[in-house]
């Protein structure tokens, strides 16, 4: 069956990157994947045109679609938008919570060619390979009350961090379930020490663990868990944590693997219907210059390839494809070092592309 596709540009240095990880789905498609691909509007760019983030059209194509493909949305030309139900983040944040994508997976992997990328040494990241199992639909994004308001003459800005035991209880199968398939190991990062939400996170960690009895539960506070990520990085091998920890935890996972720019991300539902993107926002610093790396939404067309459409060849083609570049010597900007020749957004995703067909 014919399964849907929504590519969602977004702003910044979005439809820069989500250009070239389409050449990769349409070499794909080429090969035989049956998919019918459509674009849509997301975030900034939707609210230019319909005044609002996540318009109703884009959100019906978006329940059709199998899988979703975002580059980034937000920038500082729709910061000053009063009202925050329709800053671009708000839409990004809604198609999360109307699809049900509470599972965040955001792999770090440091490819040996990169290691001298890193802002590490090379020896602590060679060869890391961490999955962030993160929640997504629930926490401090979401909770109520939330607002800022008047209160004895003075305005005081107030957020709820909350967590009920069944989504704790799903993200953290997700994570057990991930963890067997990989290196046994998951360690559950919380704040247990002073928030009663993640003693609830860890009860609900420890009740899930005899289920899984091949896998090593361990847990962390997350200001260790920081501190640990820059030390040692290799000692994590599946980390699962809540959806503002883990939003936190990426970004400096994804300097290990010497670039924002190469951390892919899934965000799955029950039913495996899923938006893939790349982790970083819409560097509204280097947009429209051809500079950005697309490596992290080409990988994350990989990643839609494994987890929504059951065609893990050719996600491994894709990946094996960005190894043979990153062998060739190509880096943009963001990762590259001595010895290596400098490409754009562009010539990169003509390497991707070439190394993808000679296969
Ligand atoms: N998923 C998303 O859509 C998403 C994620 C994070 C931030 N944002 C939004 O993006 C905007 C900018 O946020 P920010 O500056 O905090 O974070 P950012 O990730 O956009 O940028 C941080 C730094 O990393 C660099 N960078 C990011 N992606 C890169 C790439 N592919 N190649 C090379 N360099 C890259 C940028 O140039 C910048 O210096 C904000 O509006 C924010 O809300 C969106
Ligand atoms: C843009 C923002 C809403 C988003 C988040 O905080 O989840 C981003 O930082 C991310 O990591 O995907
Ligand atoms: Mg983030």
């Amino acid at each position: 069956m014919t399964q849907k596709i929504l590519v969602l540009p977004g702003d910044g240095i979005g439809p820069e990157i989500t250009a070239q990880a389409s050449r990769i789905l349409s070499a794909c498609q080429a090969r035989g994947l049956d998919v019918e691909i459509e674009e849509g509007l997301l975030g900034g760019a939707a609210y230019d045109v319909h005044g609002e983030p996540l318009p109703a059209e884009t959100l019906e194509k978006a329940q059709a679609a199998r899988g979703i493909l975002l580059g980034a949305v937000g920038g500082p030309k729709w910061d000053k938008i009063e009202d925050l139900a329709k800053r671009p983040e708000k839409g990004l944040l809604g198609v999360r919570k109307q699809l049900g994508l509470f599972g965040n997976l955001r792999p770090a992997i440091t490819y040996p060619q990169l290691a001298q990328a890193s802002s590490l040494k090379p020896e602590l990241v060679a060869g890391l390979d961490i999955m962030i199992v993160r929640e997504l639909t629930g926490g401090i994004y979401f909770g109520q009350p939330r607002g800022i308001e008047e209160r004895d003459g003075e305005r005081v800005g107030f957020n709820t961090y909350v967590y009920s035991e069944s989504e704790i209880e799903r993200i953290g199968r997700v994570a057990f379930e991930m963890a067997q398939k990989r290196g046994k190991k998951l360690c559950s990062v919380d704040k247990a020490n002073v928030l009663e939400v993640t003693i609830l996170w860890r009860e609900v960690m420890e009740r899930l663990a005899p289920e899984y009895p091949d896998v090593e539960l361990s847990h962390m506070y997350v200001d260790n868990a920081a501190m640990q990520l820059v030390r040692a990085p290799k000692q994590f091998d599946v980390v699962v944590t809540g959806n503002m920890f883990g939003d936190i935890l990426s970004d400096a996972a994804a300097m290990l693997t010497g670039s924002i720019g190469m951390l892919p991300s899934a965000s799955l539902n029950e039913s495996g219907q899923g938006m893939y993107e790349p982790c970083h926002g819409s560097a509204p610093d280097i947009a429209g210059q051809n500079v950005a790396n697309p490596l992290a939404t080409i990988l994350s067309v990989a990643m839609m390839l494994r987890y929504s459409l059951n065609e893990p060849a050719l996600a491994s083609r894709i990946e094996k494809a960005v190894g043979r570049v990153l062998d060739e010597g190509l880096r943009t900007a963001d990762i590259a070092s001595e010895g290596t020749r400098t490409v754009s957004t562009t010539e990169m995703g003509d390497a991707v592309l070439a190394a993808f067909e000679r296969q």
